[in-house]
């Protein structure tokens, strides 16, 4: 059974998607934005700040599901200007416990919304009282 999940403190959708489908014990994660849930309005900050803000987000989404960063198995990290890889890494990384997960980063001429930083993942849900 496929669960699609819509998760309420997460930004709204801004294009056809859920914000997140279970499938098992997994679970795939809609490509968050730099917005800011709150507003709704786009960070369109440096790529530092765009990425923590892409990353807070997919804390929110990850947290209401029942997983963490923790239990990451893949994302894909898509930037508009590989000249800021080093800088969008750092961020990226220090949101996650070592070992880190697979990974793709794929450069793009553009995202929605004017963003610089879009991030997907795929995560493992741990058996838990809600998820037996
Ligand atoms: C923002 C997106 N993840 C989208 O448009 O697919």
């Amino acid at each position: 059974m496929i669960e699609k999940l819509f998760i309420d403190r997460a930004p709204q959708p801004i294009a056809p998607f859920s914000h997140a489908c279970r499938v098992g014990d997994l679970v795939f994660i809609t490509g968050q934005m730099p917005t800011v849930p709150e507003t709704n309005e786009m960070l369109l900050g440096t790529f530092t700040e765009q990425t923590h803000r892409v990353m807070q987000n997919l804390a929110i989404v990850l947290e209401e599901v029942g997983s963490s960063f923790e239990h990451v198995v893949q994302s894909r990290v898509f930037i508009t200007n590989m000249g800021h890889f080093a800088e969008v890494n750092e961020v990226y990384a220090s949101y996650f416990p070592q070992p880190l997960p697979t990974r793709t980063c794929i450069g793009v001429t553009g995202l929605a919304g004017g963003a610089d930083v879009e991030v997907d993942m795929i995560a493992w849900i741990p058996p838990s009282e809600g998820n037996p």
